[in-house]
């Protein structure tokens, strides 16, 4: 049966501050509605969260205010949860459900595929009804082939307890590798449309509220920010953002902030805001509402803090069944069969790249010689490529399991090739596509002009995990500082409020850049020096750029001078057979 989630380890937690509206926010929770099992701090389930959304509820309208919950999408791909099933997704779209969501949007990862945003359409929107925006994002109906919203583009509503009057939007940021099925508008566009114009025009409205799957400090965010000042220009706005994995906040101005909590169900963000006019109330416009937020780590130890519950006291039998939903489809997904046993941690970000803790070091010296070997090619030298935006996850020392498979490679990405590539200039790919060492995690296929581009000219849209390496100093507490031996590692994060956001006092954890692309030389056992020609094998998310970055070396291939390399394999199989075949001894 599978490992029971580690009880958390009690540390010093720092209290919310409530106000007339609070909201909790999840993003990017990628299929992790299991929480993680292998790490105490984000041990609590979809199941725990909703006992908690449910009891921080009842809290706040015990005391007259409102509380909202906010997702903002790429709620699939990254967790066996969701990717182990066949169909995709069996089971996380009724577990996802189960939440009350007040407003929900679309990420970048369900429109990759046909079959993703279908499921958007037809199961995720009618589940959450009015609460599913798309302010900028359109389907083909799957039956018409029409273009419509995928969802509802705004929404206008007052809050139950404050009589608050909000006026919603849900974004999408200009995503540009999406699925020809779907078709997203440009913000900047958006902005222009009458329907938006007339939506901010509103002087009915206390607070705006835009959801998006768009960084906090992106220009997508600045765009609408400007766009609602230049006809309100002192009405609060309140923004929740995503997709760069990290804990921020950003502050627009005195009335404008805007929060993201994290990844993987590791962070339930929490935001209140203070002295909003209501449909009863006006406010002096001089006075400017107190906003507060806390990234809170997802742990019973930090929930139970937060409702002042207990052990007792805190789960809802609605929770509990859920968690008991979430079990039972692990179970029955067979993810905690173990392939073999890591002998240590092997980091993403937490380790320098090359070094022996680094997991693309791992994958590139001992994992890609083995794996990528095509037996039509096998007599040839290759080099293979890997983009390590593509590796979504460290792997602890300890059991590798199926579930482990799918988190650390859980896109169904196979391998294609171009052949007899001349050396010379096959050995310049690698600098192309890392550019000079700067990071791009976030591939966009609108790269043109920036390939072709010098490259000291060119600049990119990155996220890169910055997990601040700042150590609570006794001026950021409100309690004694513990010696750090007391404090477990993790999030010490310093946003535009300052470095006390985390609920949970930690130490901080080092985090460092990677490269975009990882490459491995393979050469046949008795080959010596390097080769006239060679095989370019890459994963295949990454074509559009290696086939750019072949112009720019001045060879024309095309899509048709590329094919499939190991016919039928994909990295997360042949991950879980590396594992199989060089682990299995280690357990
Ligand atoms: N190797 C692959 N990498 C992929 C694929 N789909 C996405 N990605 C990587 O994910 C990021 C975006 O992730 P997000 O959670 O930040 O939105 C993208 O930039 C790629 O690096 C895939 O099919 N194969
Ligand atoms: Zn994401
Ligand atoms: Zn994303």
């Amino acid at each position: 049966s599978q490992p029971l989630a580690p009880s958390p380890v009690e540390a010093p937690l720092r209290d919310l501050t409530w106000g007339q509206i609070n909201f909790l926010h999840t993003t990017d929770t990628h299929g992790w509605h299991a929480g993680h099992l292998q790490e105490p701090s984000y041990s609590a389930d979809w199941g725990d969260y909703i006992s908690f959304s449910t009891r921080m509820r009842e809290k706040a309208e015990a005391n007259g205010q409102d509380l909202l919950v906010i997702d903002t999408g790429d709620r699939i791909e990254g967790n066996g949860l969701y990717d182990a099933s066949d169909p995709k997704g069996e089971y996380t779209f009724d577990i996802i459900k189960q939440q009350h969501i007040d407003l929900i949007c679309t990420g970048n990862h369900e429109l990759y595929k046909r079959n993703s945003s279908e499921n958007e359409f037809n199961i995720n929107v009618p589940n959450f009804g009015s609460s599913y925006l798309a302010s900028n994002l359109d389907i083909m109906h799957p039956e018409t082939g029409e273009q419509i919203p995928l969802a509802p583009r705004f929404k206008k509503f007052t809050t139950r307890k404050q009589g608050i009057r909000i006026m919603a939007f849900g974004f999408i940021y200009d995503f540009t590798g999406n699925e020809n099925n779907t078709v997203i508008q440009p913000v900047e566009d958006t902005v222009k449309e009458t329907w938006f114009q007339e939506a901010i025009w509103d002087r009915e409205v206390d607070l705006f509220l835009v959801i998006g799957h768009v960084p906090v400090r992106s220009p997508e965010f600045l765009e609408l920010y400007q766009a609602i000042r230049k006809v309100q220009w002192d009405t609060p706005i309140q923004f929740f953002g995503g997709h760069t994995h990290i804990r921020d906040y950003k502050k627009y101005d005195a009335k404008s902030f805007a929060l993201e909590s994290g990844r993987f169900m590791e962070t339930i963000g929490f935001q209140s805001i203070d002295g909003l006019s209501t449909s009863t109330k006006t406010v002096q416009t001089s006075a400017a509402p107190k906003f507060s937020r806390t990234y809170i780590d997802n742990n019973m130890f930090s929930f139970h803090h937060h409702t002042q519950l207990n052990a007792t006291t805190f789960p809802t039998e609605h929770g509990q069944n859920v968690s008991k939903e979430i079990r039972a489809a692990r179970e029955h997904l067979q993810l905690d069969t173990t392939y073999g046993c890591a002998e240590q941690n092997l980091w993403m970000f937490r380790a320098e790249y090359p070094s022996n803790s680094s997991i693309f070091t791992w994958l590139e010296q001992r994992v890609l010689p083995d794996i990528v070997v095509d037996k039509n090619r096998m007599n040839k030298s290759r080099l293979a490529m890997v983009n390590t935006g593509g590796i979504r996850f460290d792997i602890f020392k300890g059991p590798f399991t199926r579930d482990s498979a799918y988190i650390v490679s859980p896109f169904t990405s196979g391998f294609r090739y171009v052949k007899d590539v001349p050396y010379d200039k096959a050995s310049k790919l690698l600098t192309i596509l890392n550019n000079n060492g700067q990071v791009l995690q976030n591939m966009e296929p609108s790269l043109q002009s920036w390939m072709l581009a010098p490259i000291e000219q060119r600049s990119f849209s990155t996220h890169v995990f910055t997990q601040n390496v700042t150590v609570p100093h006794n001026e950021d507490l409100q309690r004694p500082l513990l010696s750090e031996p007391d404090l477990t590692p993790g999030y010490t994060t310093k946003d535009d409020a300052g470095s006390d956001g985390d609920d949970t006092l930690h130490t901080p954890i080092a985090s460092y850049r990677v490269p975009n692309v990882i490459q491995s030389q393979i050469d046949p056992p008795l080959q010596s020096g390097d080769p006239e020609t060679i095989d370019v094998v890459y994963i295949d998310f990454i074509q559009p750029w290696v086939l750019l970055a072949f112009q720019f070396l001045d060879l024309d291939y095309s899509i048709d001078d590329t094919a499939i390399y190991m016919e039928g394999e994909n990295l997360t199989t042949l991950l879980a057979k590396w594992v199989t075949a060089n682990w299995k001894d280690n357990c």
